[in-house]
């Protein structure tokens, strides 16, 4: 097998205001791997390629530069002759980069076998699930399920009264029917403020919040005594590792930058209502699918979202959700926030929900030359 890795870097056109600061680019890597592999329907040109994405985000994931080392390395030892996915183990600890090659694997999988990445995740959680009843021979015609699209949030930065409605109006209006408002960043009153009016301008709109760490144990409980009953959930209201604190508190409250930072189980033991399931900051895609089955298991809505990643992980993000039976609302609309893009959206938003392609795998093999 051979292994290549590209730089990129992608500027937002808006950046995005959240209580942990403003991002405003997006430096990631692609991982190229393709195989001359011996399936029994070879590739027409007889090679089979998957190309996956690791793009860091410190606060959910390592540092771009260890990124670029451990994945820099796994590329030479996968052209030294290593399997690749031998190789998954080393990169727990860097959940970007095992992003990376999980997806290009995941990808090359789906694509040697000719179905769309989103049916080989649903087929791969239930034979990792249930290894004992899942006959691979009936498995695929059980999992025939077509899903043409999945259901996302708009993602609403950080503004004054006046900006925000405006903002959560504009949304409302292309089709949103879930909104995310981004707080945290100004005083409560503010933010408690700021959901009135949107909740009142929109009132057949679901509204979610994200504090992004923001807020005290105190803070937090004012918030949700405040503005909860008009949210279906404050997203990540206390620091990532307080979990005491966040099991305690009362209202609906997310999971997000937990889940980057303790043991996932443990986080479930909180006992959220939701868990905001980033692909990028979790390893990959096929463990994000396995996490949802998790939560739904303790009866914890997995939410998909990403870290505003460029078209490959993006793309893959919506395969994810799609793997999830009646997954709720994501937040895969970021698309708009960049200025320019890995290369085109095969996923488009349209009407509060995201395409999912029908193509084999992940559908972005030809990122790879497009910006050639
Ligand atoms: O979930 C969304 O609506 C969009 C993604 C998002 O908010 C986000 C994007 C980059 C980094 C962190 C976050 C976050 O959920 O906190
Ligand atoms: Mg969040």
């Amino acid at each position: 097998m051979n292994a290549e890795l590209r730089p990129f870097s992608l500027p937002l056109s808006d950046p995005l205001d959240t209580a942990r600061g403003t991002i405003e680019r997006r430096d990631g890597l692609l991982l190229r791997l393709e195989t001359e592999d011996t399936a029994a329907e070879p590739a027409p040109e007889g090679v089979t390629v998957g190309v996956g994405e690791a793009t860091p985000l410190p606060g959910w994931t390592e540092h771009y530069d260890e990124c670029e080392s451990v994945l820099a390395d796994a590329a030479e030892a996968v052209d030294g002759g290593a399997d690749p996915a031998d190789l998954l183990a080393d990169l727990d600890s860097t959940s970007a980069a095992r992003h990376a090659l999980d997806l290009a694997l995941a990808d090359l999988h789906a694509s040697r076998d000719g179905v769309p990445l989103y049916r080989y995740l649903a087929e791969y959680d239930r034979s990792a699930s249930d290894p004992e009843t899942t006959d691979p021979e009936t498995a695929d015609s059980d999992l025939c399920t077509l899903v043409k699209s999945v259901p996302v949030n708009a993602t609403v930065g950080d503004a004054g009264v006046e900006e925000t409605v405006a903002e959560a109006e504009r949304a409302a209006e292309a089709g949103f029917e879930c909104l995310k408002l981004k707080v945290g960043a100004r005083p409560l009153s503010a933010d408690v403020e700021r959901v009135e009016a949107v909740s009142e301008a929109l009132p057949a709109v679901e509204f979610r919040a994200d504090a992004n760490a923001a807020w005290t144990r105190q803070q937090a409980q004012q918030f949700l005594d405040a503005a909860g009953d008009r949210l279906a959930y404050v997203e990540q209201p206390l620091p990532a590792t307080d979990l005491a604190g966040l099991a305690a508190l009362s209202g609906p409250v997310a999971l997000d930058e937990t889940l980057a930072a303790v043991e996932f189980e443990d986080g479930l033991d909180a006992n959220p209502e939701a868990v905001v399931l980033k692909p990028m900051a979790l390893g990959g895609p096929r463990r994000a699918v396995e996490l949802a089955e998790r939560a739904r298991e303790e009866g914890i809505s997995p939410v998909v979202t990403t870290t505003i990643d460029g078209a490959v992980a993006r793309t893959a993000a919506v395969h994810v959700a799609a793997a999830i039976p009646d997954v709720p609302a994501c937040g895969l609309a970021t698309r708009k926030l960049l200025e320019s893009d890995l290369g085109p959206d095969i996923a488009p938003v349209a009407d509060g929900r995201a395409v999912v392609p029908q193509g084999a795998g992940n559908g972005t093999a030809d990122t790879w030359g497009y910006h050639d």
